[in-house]
């Protein structure tokens, strides 16, 4: 089966997109099979996970993501910048702001322009951080705290949880660039406290509007950029008052303008978004 895909990035976070509004690939093939064999970086496309494009009964359009391992995750922040874009690029939609249906409930991304009149940057109305222990969904002892202190292995982790719609673990640590992220990444995505698993970030606080981050994915690894994990981190860092609740957050990949709407408790995340190329690929 003939498959036509666009690869676009989010500050590196990298992903290949299909349109299945007619459901032709999901009759005849297997999304999570598809993930596992196109974001393979040497036998396949290569990408940090596949995003579909589908129709929605309820929202403009619906989104749906599935990692390199070939889970699915609820929402992808980087990769919903790349979804309007392209959406909008390519006509699909016509018009700059727009509702999306993804598991993590409604997402409402605007596209922004350059002086040639194409989509530059991209904001996206995040919707709602989760807190409570079962909507993350997390198992450790948090009571009202925000910080739980989580035993891995020897060491005792204090970390953050919060959902995004997807669940992140936020890990305040003095020097980010000298985290061996896979190796602490790792037991904390598959800890039992975290029974879906998790996203791992690793910020450090430059200041009370700045933080660096280092991410440990669930279901891909270290990823350049997290846009979800960028806003949990933002969440994490107010709330354990070591920033404000609009920060610059620093990524292998770039920088994300995170804003914290604390009237609508509304998260909005801003930046770019690039088409790298489109093929066709026999599946
Ligand atoms: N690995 C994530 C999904 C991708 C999120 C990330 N790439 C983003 O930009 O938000 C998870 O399993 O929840």
């Amino acid at each position: 089966m003939d498959v036509n895909f666009s690869k676009m990035e989010g500050l590196g976070n990298d992903f290949i997109f299909m349109d299945d509004r007619t459901g032709a690939i999901k009759t005849h093939l297997n999304y999570p099979d598809i993930a596992r064999r196109l974001c393979h970086r040497h036998f396949g496309i290569g990408a940090d996970g596949i995003i579909l494009i589908l129709n929605s009964h309820t929202e403009d359009i619906r989104f749906r993501i599935f990692n390199a391992d070939g889970s699915e995750a609820q929402m992808c922040g980087n990769g919903m910048r790349c979804f309007a874009k392209l959406l909008f690029e390519t006509g699909i939609i016509d018009r700059p702001e727009f509702h999306v249906e993804t598991l993590a409930g409604r997402v409402t991304p605007k596209v922004f322009f350059d002086k040639e009149n194409r989509v530059s940057s991209v904001r996206v109305d995040m919707g709602e951080p989760a807190l409570t222990p079962d909507k993350i969904p997390f198992t450790g002892l948090l009571s009202d705290a925000v910080s739980c202190p989580v035993t891995v292995g020897d060491d005792t982790v204090l970390l953050t949880p919060v959902s995004m719609g997807n669940p992140h673990a936020v890990v305040f640590v003095p020097d980010i660039r000298a985290m061996d992220v896979e190796k602490t990444g790792t037991p904390i995505e598959n800890h039992p406290c975290f029974p879906e698993k998790t996203n791992v970030e690793f910020i450090e606080i430059v200041n009370e509007h700045e933080i660096n981050m280092r991410v440990w994915e669930r279901g891909a690894g270290e990823t350049l950029a997290c846009g979800t994990g960028a806003c949990a981190a933002v969440v994490a860092s107010h709330l354990n008052g070591k920033t404000g609740p609009e920060v610059l957050v620093h990524l292998a990949g770039g920088d994300l303008s995170i804003y914290w709407d604390k009237k609508t408790n509304h998260i909005y995340k801003t930046g770019p978004a690039t088409f790298v190329f489109s093929g066709k690929i026999c599946l």
